[in-house]
């Protein structure tokens, strides 16, 4: 299994770049970033960081972002295809560092992936000396009554709103830019809602407003189009918002045994790069994670009920690829990237608050692989009539099939070659 892993996983490194000139691709582009009239320093920036030419997202967005005068947006695009990259730019570019003031403001769910970002931010502004970038995340205080002079704040709802309505410590009607990073979330989830609002209502009118996501139901999209003046829309078509190159398989198992011993299976091969497991609770993630590490393997914890700062060292240490796994809840199913993730497990399937299968979540679960057209592998366990029920779901959702996979038999371990 080891062997047929690291040949589908490893030996892809051709793939970006043929997959930019394929036009189905969601990596396919036509320009090159010195077309898209990017700012001198921030296009060093972003040759720094080892992009050669645009994704689809970027090149697309890009313009009518960049164009005179400033276009609202509400953009789509798959998991790990630049929406990132895209927005930053487009933020960046508009920031005049004439003016001690903030003037972007860029929202994310979590704090781990307000911070991610501020790190992409940060990279990308790397020649921009004169662009100073804030955190607004819980744990990061300010000294009460100090106006934010940043020109970029990067943060998560609740704080933001704190710093701007509640304790006055930047001019929000100074935004010229105001992000909405996995907006479907950020629109959907009732306090981070409220919480956009309330942010968004304050805006100048001349603000210009960029809604990004690798989804959107329905609800939201009408909800957006209303909020958002005058947008350009980028839409995907439902059987484009999953990817090609990840390739997606389930394991039957028949009791809680079964599904560990097919997990420590996955687990063995998973040494050539590194694996995120997803959880339906924080007991499971927890009972897993105790149960492999007493067999002696080296893996990462992350749920919802720990400190700030433990759950970023657990992602650093992750990074850094200290632990080759990491077990987790839903908490870590959007945007995080680490992109050496091959192996995507989801030990249990996400299901709604309806009790059907969550075909977003899921998408965004299989989504921290497979990152900028790398091949990932997504491994779903089944334990019973109810949790196939849900894999037909997602299969039918998305118009796509996953195979059965077993983890003791290498024949059927042969299916990964063909797909
Ligand atoms: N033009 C580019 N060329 C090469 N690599 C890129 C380019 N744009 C982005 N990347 C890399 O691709 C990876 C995924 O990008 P990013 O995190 O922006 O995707 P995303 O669409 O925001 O994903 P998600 O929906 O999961 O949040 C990152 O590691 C990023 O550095």
């Amino acid at each position: 299994m080891k062997k047929i892993l690291r040949k589908r996983l490893v030996q892809s490194s051709h793939d970006v770049e043929v997959q930019q000139k394929d036009p189905n691709s969601p990596l396919y582009s036509v320009r090159s970033f010195e077309q898209l009239n990017i700012n001198h320093n921030l296009l060093k920036g972003v040759y720094a960081m080892g992009f050669n030419f645009p994704s689809k997202i970027q090149e697309t967005a890009l313009p009518a972002l960049l164009a005179d005068p400033p276009q609202n947006m509400i953009a789509q695009s798959q998991n790990g295809t630049g929406k990132t990259a895209a927005f930053i730019l487009a933020s960046l570019s508009r920031v005049d560092t004439s003016k001690p003031f903030p003037q972007v403001l860029i929202l994310s769910p979590t704090y781990e992936l307000a911070i991610q970002t501020a790190n992409v931010a940060k990279q990308m502004g790397q020649y921009c000396q004169d662009i100073k970038f804030c955190l607004a995340i819980k744990g990061e205080g300010t000294h009460r009554g100090r106006k934010i002079k940043e020109q970029v704040i990067i943060g998560t709802p609740g704080k933001v709103m704190d710093w701007s309505l509640r304790y006055k410590l930047f001019d929000i009607q100074k935004i010229n830019v105001y992000v909405l990073d996995e907006a479907n979330v950020m629109i959907a989830i009732q306090g981070h809602h409220d919480q956009c609002i309330r942010v968004h209502k304050k805006l100048s009118k001349e603000c210009q407003v960029m809604l990004f996501s690798a989804t959107y139901d329905q609800e939201v999209m009408d909800f957006a189009e209303i909020i958002v003046p005058n947008p350009v829309v980028i839409r995907l078509r439902k059987e484009e918002e999953s990817l090609e190159n990840i390739k997606q398989f389930y394991v039957v198992c028949k009791s809680m045994d079964e599904k560990f011993s097919a997990l420590s299976n996955i687990y063995g091969v998973i040494s050539i790069g590194q694996a995120i497991v997803f959880c339906h609770t924080k007991k499971t993630a927890s009972w897993l994670s105790e149960k492999l590490t007493k067999e002696g393997h080296a893996v990462a914890l992350l749920s919802g009920n720990m400190s700030v700062s433990q759950r970023i060292a657990v992602l650093n240490r992750f990074r850094d690829g200290k632990e080759k796994v990491l077990i987790t809840t839903n908490v870590c199913a959007r945007g995080i990237d680490v992109e050496q993730v091959t192996v995507v497990v989801n030990f249990d399937l996400p299901v709604d608050q309806k009790g059907k299968a969550d075909c977003e979540t899921y998408l965004h679960r299989i989504g921290r692989t497979g990152r900028f057209g790398k091949i990932g592998l997504a491994i779903n366990i089944i334990d019973g009539p109810r949790t196939t029920i849900f894999l037909k779901q997602i299969e039918d959702h998305f118009g796509r099939k996953i195979l059965k996979l077993d983890a003791e038999d290498v024949d059927e371990l042969e299916k990964l070659n063909k797909d």
